[in-house]
């Protein structure tokens, strides 16, 4: 910390000299006795007595004075302190990137700023001030002890070092006894318990002559044990009180020898006996500081950890600034992992011409989000390079990176601050108008005007009262306000009810060719309007080409897509339905007759899921197939009881077959990780349809044997 302070020498010379002055004085004080008895008291010298009163007034008066500058001093200085190191760790944590927060969960940082700033600053504050003193006053104490009488302080000396000897060579016995008392506790404590629990079978037994003398035994180990402890803390305690009555009665042996020898007198003895009576003090002050010190040392190295952690994507020395406008984005050979051992991206490489929409689509975990992570500079890749117009993003200045893109996720962060700020941001240039556009743009502008104050509503838990599709229209609208000339979307459909994915398809369709737009998502009827889709499989890209060129290619693209198609959704998102030609293609439905599909598909009905929300619990008994319309869902299972995600099923698929055929419980949970939209068939509904062909079960019984 001296770094913080060295900069503020006046208040630091302040602030050393009040402590200088404060501690000469307080050891001082004491020596005036010497002189108050032999030179004022002892041969009624009034002249000399008030002498010394007026040093002492005098004194005690400078002493306040100087305290009272020294207080300032030090107010000013641990503040100023305090606050460069505030500013330092909030500058160190903007400067982090990703990998960074990775590392970190929100609770260490946030108690870095909280319980270790406040620990140190009580360090700064209270526990170093003082520490400086006591250690300041033993030293002179000690010293003037010396001065005084050298023998009777080295005697003095001894004593306290036994003093403090003991119960230190004592704790670990007493720790010893604490454990036994309470084994002896816990043994008494299980025959009770036998005992109340089997008291049937010991009447019926006839035991209680066994119990009365095994518990007679466990009482009798208890007293023991309890007889010990009792004596080792007893001792403990007695022990300091002992050597500081041998103390004082060898101070008051030998310095009452010393004075009869004439070798003291009677102000040195009583100066002598205050003196040491405060380096004692101040000894004993000194051992409670250091557990104060050890705490603030472990915050403080906390906090150091933050301070010096390097920048992960680190700003390059000179950075470049990208044209405007630019040409194209390149991926070359890019690989990348979050830890060294995995890599979710393997060698992709990828050309995005300016004034383009692309879309990455792909199986969930393939890699897609990881791919647009990277566009946007928040890790950087492991291999290979992503390039503007040719210059590295390693090379190329943050803010012009970020004046350039910007990226629009599923998390989306609001500010507890009105919706005009969370608009707005630092955008000084962009007008009212300007922002009543873009949210008009973003299909968020009505439901904003009809809030009662508008666009000054005060967001509250960073958004946790707005739906997700609200505050998804609203993390658009902010975007759309920057003027990106780059628009990285990602999943941000998966949120919004039907008419608002409609109504975002429609804005990415209007803005097309003004921004180059580059958007991930799952659901494969928004991107099929792309100039180019890019497929993703085990963070490789797959296929790629415009959404006719992939169905006739007849790859995974086109199996995603055949595995969306056949449902239809309101416009409202409350009812859903599926087609023949869909369950058809189910495999344990394929070849049964047309009509009881038909029969079939009606029976299904709609269920909406909240995020968060179970709709199969593992365990629970199951008596429903359910096929996903849309939304994501997590599946998971319990293992030694922690949870582990499985797989992750979305649009298409489904799941819970085997509740068809028979009920038995659930092998995992099933979870939607958004708003989500499911067709149900319950057994029984079903049933009445197989009553009549048999045929239909015959074939899911077949289809979950061939897969178990
Ligand atoms: N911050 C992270 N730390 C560690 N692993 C991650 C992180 N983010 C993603 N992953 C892992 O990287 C892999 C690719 O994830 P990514 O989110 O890029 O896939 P995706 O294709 O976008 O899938 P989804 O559609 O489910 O979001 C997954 O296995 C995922 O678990």
């Amino acid at each position: 910390m001296l770094k913080y302070f060295t900069p503020y020498k006046l208040l630091l010379g302040v602030f050393l000299g009040s402590v200088v002055v404060e501690v000469a004085y307080g050891v001082a004080a004491p020596i005036s006795l010497k002189y108050l008895v032999d030179e004022a008291f002892t041969p009624k010298d009034f002249h000399i007595f008030l002498l010394i009163l007026a040093i002492l007034v005098g004194g005690g008066l400078l002493h306040i004075v100087v305290s009272v500058c020294g207080d300032y001093a030090l107010g000013r200085l641990s503040g100023e302190g305090i606050r460069q190191l505030r500013t330092e760790l909030l500058g160190s944590l903007l400067r982090q990137a990703a990998p960074f927060y990775r590392r970190y969960r929100v609770g260490d940082l946030v108690t870095r700023f909280s319980s270790d700033m406040a620990s140190v600053e009580r360090v700064i504050r209270g526990t170093s001030p003082l520490l400086l003193r006591e250690t300041l006053g033993v030293l002179l104490g000690l010293f003037l002890l010396f001065s005084i009488e050298w023998k009777l302080t080295l005697v003095m000396l001894a004593g306290s070092v036994l003093m403090l000897a003991g119960p230190k060579l004592l704790q670990r016995r007493a720790e010893s006894d604490n454990l036994k008392y309470k084994e002896a506790q816990e043994r008494f404590t299980n025959t009770i318990d036998e005992m109340v629990k089997g008291q049937a079978t010991i009447k019926a037994l006839h035991q209680q002559g066994r119990f009365r003398s095994e518990a007679g035994q466990r009482i009798q180990q208890l007293f023991a044990a309890g007889f010990r402890l009792h004596m080792t803390n007893a001792f403990m305690e007695r022990l300091p009180l002992t050597a500081l009555m041998i103390l004082n009665g060898t101070m008051l042996g030998y310095g009452g020898y010393l004075i009869f020898e004439d070798e003291m007198t009677i102000g040195g003895f009583m100066a002598f006996f205050t003196l040491f009576m405060t380096v004692g003090q101040s000894g004993s002050n000194l051992s409670f500081l250091i557990p104060h010190l050890i705490e603030s040392g472990i915050s403080f190295q906390r906090i150091s950890a933050i301070l010096q952690h390097k920048p992960d994507l680190p700003e390059p020395a000179q950075p470049l600034e990208l044209p405007s406008p630019v040409a194209s984005l390149r991926m070359e050979n890019v690989t990348f992992g979050y830890t060294e051992e995995n890599d979710q991206l393997k060698e992709v490489s990828l050309q995005i011409p300016a004034g383009s929409y692309t879309a990455f689509v792909g199986p969930s975990g393939s890699g897609k989000s990881t791919a647009l992570q990277l566009l946007s500079r928040f890790y950087d890749p492991r291999q290979g390079r992503i390039s503007i117009d040719g210059l590295d993003l390693r090379e190329v200045s943050e803010a012009s990176l970020r004046k350039l893109s910007v990226l629009v996720t599923q998390d989306t962060f609001l500010f507890n601050s009105t919706i005009r700020d969370n608009l707005l941001l630092d955008n000084s240039a962009a007008t009212e108008a300007d922002m009543f556009d873009a949210a008009k743009q973003a299909g968020i502008h009505e439901v904003i005007a009809n809030w009662p104050a508008g666009y000054d509503t005060v967001i509250q838990s960073e958004g946790a009262t707005l739906s997700g599709g609200e505050r998804q229209r609203i993390a658009l609208a902010r975007a759309l306000l920057r003027e990106p000339q780059l628009l990285l979307l990602d999943e941000v459909t998966s949120a919004l009810d039907p008419a608002s994915e409609t109504a975002v398809n429609e804005l990415i369709r209007r803005l097309r060719g003004s921004r180059t737009i580059l958007s991930v998502t799952h659901r494969l009827a928004a991107a099929a309007a792309a100039d180019t889709i890019y497929v993703f499989q085990d963070g490789r890209i797959a296929e790629s080409g415009t959404h006719q060129e992939l169905l006739e290619r007849q790859g995974l693209y086109s199996a995603l897509w055949e595995k969306q198609q056949g449902f239809r959704l309101s416009q409202d998102g409350l009812h859903a339905s599926v087609e023949v030609e869909r369950l058809e293609k189910l495999p344990f439905f394929q070849g049964v007759e047309r009509a009881l599909l038909q029969e079939l598909a009606v029976l299904f009905s709609t269920e909406t899921c909240l995020e968060g929300e179970a709709i199969v619990r593992e365990g629970d008994e199951g008596n429903k197939f359910y096929i996903i319309v849309r939304g994501k869902f997590e599946v998971v299972k319990k293992l030694a009881d922690e949870e582990k995600r499985v797989a992750i099923l979305q649009d298409g698929d489904h799941f819970g077959e085997v509740a068809l055929l028979r009920n038995t419980p659930r092998n995992a949970t099933v979870r939607a990780l958004g708003p989500a939209v499911v067709l149900a068939v319950r057994q029984e509904a079903f049933h009445s349809l197989t009553d009549r062909s048999p045929q239909i079960l015959a074939s899911l019984q077949r289809t979950l044997e061939q897969r178990s």
